[in-house]
């Protein structure tokens, strides 16, 4: 997600970063490239002009010169502002009114809705035990209380039952009393949807509030959809008042422009995100991971909670000893290669460094780098001895030939392992020289394949 308005800043700051200082006509340039990539992302202009504006007025007031990294300072304002437009932080539902708390959900036909109600409910019933009553007010569509009902019976989350001819505010109400009786904490109400913003939908939507008075009113709204949804956001909550807002389709390749203006523009934060058409795929949105992510600057916060999930205390322990000493051999290259895979392999590791922009991965992938990669290496590295694996520089020409033999890969592919370990070793004994500071970066340095590294 987010991918054209990442390149584009990514580029930006490169260029800053390459320069030494920071000159005001810097920032008015870089600003000027920031205003061009949110425009292109599908942000609303009032929007962006509003944004420029107060990233103007807070890189003006600082000393740059001052700074060790002018880059990166601008680079900081922009992330600081982008997360509060975005909202500072995750607002989870609130639930906390006596029960039972009624959630309405509300938006345009095919946004989500039905989709995003029964996600929401399992993961309320599942992971905060919450009773959950779900009930469908779309009497128009054929079939949409039919919908939720076998949603309802997959996820084992009760639905009201149909009462044919019932209007919307008669089940809301319903649902409501069923709730209270039957001691439910939460009631999910899935209105109906239209294809686009009417006043009989406002209405009859005004009046479902007024009679089931809940306590969140989410608008869903299709990622995908850009500067409309922006529109629908806007009419929902100046018509009905929204709480919050479930951005769906964060899966496809939606420029994240609408999340932006829709936060800016309504003032009401983005809850949650669908992530695709499985009823678990739901997720809570992190305002300050996606600024980071747009700028480019990598979501280091998941690379650092993905490493510590994966690397073994032991193996951290192993590898600190090893560096201690300055030492890599081709164990400890098979140990962090196997860490690799673990992660998620090369692609999605790559997403999360900082400075990877989608031009710089493609041009991996065009360059052949990627996860089979490792599997071939580790292949070599198991046809050899342990006491080749400790000490490689024993291993001679014929000897290449036959491991490559032996692993079905070829005598290049060997050479460029050995070479890769070689670097990895004297990478150890700068890191050592280089002491504690230094060894983060130098032990990521080591994951990665022949020929790569940090990103500059
Ligand atoms: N990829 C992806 N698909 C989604 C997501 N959320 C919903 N969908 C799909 O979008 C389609 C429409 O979803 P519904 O939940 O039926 O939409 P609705 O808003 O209830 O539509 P109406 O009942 O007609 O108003 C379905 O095929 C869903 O599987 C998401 O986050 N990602």
């Amino acid at each position: 997600m987010f991918d054209s308005l990442q390149d584009r800043l990514g580029s930006v700051f490169d260029k800053l970063k390459r320069r030494g200082a920071l000159s005001e006509a810097d920032v008015t340039a870089a600003l000027r490239e920031v205003r061009v990539a949110l425009l292109e992302a599908d942000v609303a202009l009032p929007v962006v002009k509003d944004f420029i504006e107060k990233v103007k007025v807070e890189a003006v007031g600082q000393d740059v010169l001052k700074s060790v990294t002018p880059g990166q300072m601008v680079v900081k304002i922009v992330n600081d502002q982008l997360s509060e437009m975005l909202g500072a932080d995750h607002v989870a539902l609130n639930l906390q009114v006596t029960p039972p708390a009624v959630i309405m959900m509300v938006g345009l036909q095919g946004s989500g809705k039905t989709t995003s109600t029964a996600k929401i409910s399992k993961r309320l019933s599942e992971k905060e035990r919450k009773k959950v009553l779900m009930a469908s007010l779309d009497v128009r569509r054929p079939a949409a209380q039919e919908q939720l009902a076998v949603l309802g019976a997959q996820i084992g989350v009760r639905t009201l039952n149909i009462v044919p001819g019932e209007q919307p505010v008669a089940i809301a109400k319903r649902a409501v009393q069923t709730g209270a009786l039957e001691g439910f904490d939460v009631v999910m109400l899935d209105t109906a949807g239209r294809l686009a913003i009417d006043e009989e939908l406002m209405a009859e939507v005004a009046s479902v509030r007024d009679a089931a008075k809940p306590a969140e009113t989410l608008l869903v709204a299709d990622a995908m959809t850009g500067q409309d949804a922006v529109n629908v956001a806007d009419t929902f909550n100046q018509k009905i008042g929204l709480s919050g807002i479930v951005m769906t389709r964060m899966d496809g390749d939606a420029r994240g422009g609408a999340a932006l203006s829709m936060r800016a523009v309504t003032g009401c934060p983005i809850k949650l995100i669908g992530v695709g058409e499985k009823l678990d795929e739901l997720e809570d949105f992190h305002p300050s991971r996606v600024a980071s992510r747009i700028l480019g600057m990598g979501d280091v916060v998941s690379l650092v909670e993905k490493a510590a999930e994966s690397f073994e205390e032991e193996e951290a322990a192993k590898l600190a000893e090893k560096m201690k000493k300055g030492k890599f051999d081709l164990n400890d290259l098979a140990s962090q290669l196997k860490q690799m895979q673990k992660m998620g392999g090369m692609s999605s590791l790559l997403n999360m460094l900082p400075g990877m922009n989608s031009a710089q991965m493609k041009k991996l992938k065009d360059a052949k780098i990627d996860d089979k990669i490792i599997n071939r290496q580790l292949a070599i590295i198991s046809s050899m001895t342990p006491h080749e694996r400790e000490k490689p520089e024993v291993i001679k020409a014929k000897r290449r030939t036959r491991i490559a033999n032996g692993s079905g890969t070829s005598v290049q592919d060997v050479n460029k392992l050995l070479k890769q370990q070689q670097e990895a070793a004297r990478m150890m004994k700068k890191v050592q020289k280089m002491g504690k500071k230094g060894m983060m970066r130098g032990g990521l340095q080591n994951l990665m394949p022949p020929g790569m590294g940090f990103p500059k």
